[in-house]
């Protein structure tokens, strides 16, 4: 009986140790962000909502700029101080990705969702490139501002067409599908030379296969957080319609993958497929090739390479020049002002070109406002740490999944004056010049940041100045103006709206910009199907 109660004594005497050298231990030391409890299993899944964004901001209004949470078994930090983001993402330890169901039905190919060393190659690869695109490809010509002008000028020679009929059916025009391809196809022809044109069965197919995917993943999510619930029913038939639509995705891919092989001349290197096919042979020639793309497959490389930057360039650039049309109906005062100074800097002769931005600073303020106040991407991209580190005194441990909320940063009350107003003057310094400050953040910081933002920025302000150096875009009468809260997905897309256009014509009839720009289209892409 003594022995036993000794026994006991001892045993509590060690645990009450054990506990003490612990906590002594984390004194001092740095703990998790603080946050949500949740409840088990689930963590804080189940009370997140639709507007996971506009969630998140009430949280760190609660827990501070920097709060964490558990999404079922995954540890979550969120991050909405610009300084925060800024100096969490310049580091190494933050370049990861979360390991997910998403990321495990990806393979790790592609560059939006791979890390490590195949990201970094990838990486600079697509960085040097595009950057060459856009400056010095071609015979010294500008190629990238040829690319986009071709599909602008169609996009007008649309809005022409449907803006007459309008004037006989009184009725209004849906810019997003006319968005829809014309985007796609600047996308479609740096990636791989090709176009589609407007109503091809081909581009709608391309396009709910896309629209389809994210509903899946959509409904997968919660295997990301939970992965024991892949094997519920349901799930398990919605893995292999995402495999099925993925083939399908990866068969149109691979066919220009094989056009390209069969008609690649290196010293004519049309398009970034073409990039990609030079790089293999030029592996294979240094018999380097094992090494390649780490070992993977190399052609469902490109495959993966042209699906991220598709979605990643198609949709952002399609829903800001929404949202830039979505403001102007809210604010005709604006439109006028970016009219008048196109007018006074281009004239009515011809249509706006990048060499014009610099001398147009109200419009490119407007297009900078339209950016920070739609907060497209709201939520950026999930980054996650590919070691334990210490932030903002907090500790995160290896593999934490982190949120940069740039959609809170956009409207931080301390950092923008009125934030839920739309001023392009808030981005115009003391000369009128254009002044972005270090918490304008649309396009994500660090070493992640979009590899996408001077094409997008080039995209957005030629789109956005055209459509309003020819059209006036007004609101259909009889409609309410559309909600500026936005739908959220993986974007932060406007409610379905129509415009009322009417026409300002250029000032020299003769001058057929439309006509240009077809021939120059015709003879240099190839539209889906001709092959
Ligand atoms: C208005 C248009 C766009 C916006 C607002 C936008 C925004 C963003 C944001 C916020 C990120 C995540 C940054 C981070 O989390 O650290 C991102 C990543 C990315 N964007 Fe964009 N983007 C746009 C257009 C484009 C375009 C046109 C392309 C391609 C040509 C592109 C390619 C990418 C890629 C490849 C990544 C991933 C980079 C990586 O993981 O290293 N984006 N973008």
């Amino acid at each position: 009986m003594l022995v036993e109660y000794v026994n006991w004594t001892l045993w509590a005497i060690f645990f009450a140790v054990v506990i003490l050298v612990k906590i002594l231990e984390s004194v001092g030391k740095p703990s998790l962000p603080p946050g949500p409890w949740g409840v088990p299993l689930a963590g804080y899944l189940p009370f997140l909502g639709v507007d996971t964004h506009l969630h998140f901001r009430d949280l760190a209004r609660k827990y501070g700029s920097i709060f964490s949470t558990r999404l079922g078994n995954k540890l979550i930090v969120v991050l909405s101080d610009y300084k925060t983001i800024r100096e969490a993402f310049s580091k190494e330890e933050f370049t990861g990705r979360p390991d997910t169901e998403f990321s495990n039905i990806l393979g790790g190919y592609g560059v939006i969702n791979s890390d490590g060393r195949l990201w970094k190659d990838q990486r600079r690869f697509l960085h040097e490139k595009l950057r060459r695109f856009g400056v010095t490809f071609g015979s010294g010509k500008d190629q990238m501002q040829t690319k986009i002008m071709q599909e602008v000028g169609m996009f007008l020679k649309e809005l022409n067409n449907q803006a007459d009929q309008q004037l006989t059916s009184n009725g209004s025009v849906d810019l997003e599908p006319l968005l829809a391809v014309s985007i796609s196809n600047v996308i479609c022809s740096i990636m791989m030379s090709v176009r589609f044109e407007h109503h091809d069965p081909h581009f709608t197919r391309f396009m709910d296969l896309i629209a389809e995917g994210f509903r899946l993943f959509g409904r997968m999510a919660y295997v990301n957080f939970i992965p024991v619930l892949r094997y519920m029913p349901g799930l398990r038939e919605t893995r292999q319609q995402i495999a099925q639509n993925r083939s399908e995705m990866a068969e149109f891919f691979q066919k220009t993958v094989d056009w390209h092989r069969d008609t690649f001349d290196p010293s004519n290197i049309r398009d970034m497929t073409d990039n990609y096919l030079l790089e293999i042979r030029e592996a294979k020639a240094e018999g380097r090739e094992g090494e390649l793309f780490e070992g993977k497959d190399h052609d469902r490389q490109i495959q993966q390479i042209i699906g991220d930057l598709f979605s990643a360039g198609m949709e952002t650039i399609k829903t800001t020049i929404q949202w830039a049309a979505v403001f102007m109906l809210h604010h005709p005062e604006v439109a006028a002002k970016v009219q008048e100074e196109l007018d006074a800097v281009v004239g009515r002769r011809r249509l706006p070109k990048l060499e014009d931005r610099q001398n147009l600073p109200y419009t490119e303020a407007t297009l900078l406002e339209v950016l920070r106040r739609s907060s497209v991407v709201p939520l950026g991209t999930t980054h996650a740490t590919t070691r334990d580190v210490v932030l903002g005194g907090h500790f995160i441990p290896k593999n934490t999944q982190v949120v940069p909320l740039l959609h809170a940063v956009h409207m931080d009350p301390t950092l923008w004056e009125e934030p839920e107003k739309f001023k392009p003057e808030r981005l115009l310094g003391a000369e009128g010049k254009v002044h972005k400050p270090q918490y304008f953040l649309p396009f994500g910081v660090g070493r992640r940041m979009c590899l996408g933002d001077v094409l997008a920025r080039m995209e957005i302000f030629l789109f956005f100045a055209s459509l309003l150096h020819c059209f006036h875009v007004k609101l259909p009468e009889g409609k309410d103006l559309p909600s500026l809260t936005g739908i959220s997905g993986v974007t932060l897309t406007p409610e379905n709206f129509t415009v009322r256009l009417q026409k300002r014509p250029l000032e020299e009839s003769d001058y057929d910009f439309l006509q240009e720009f077809s021939e120059l289209q015709s003879s240099l892409m190839r539209n889906v199907g001709s092959h």
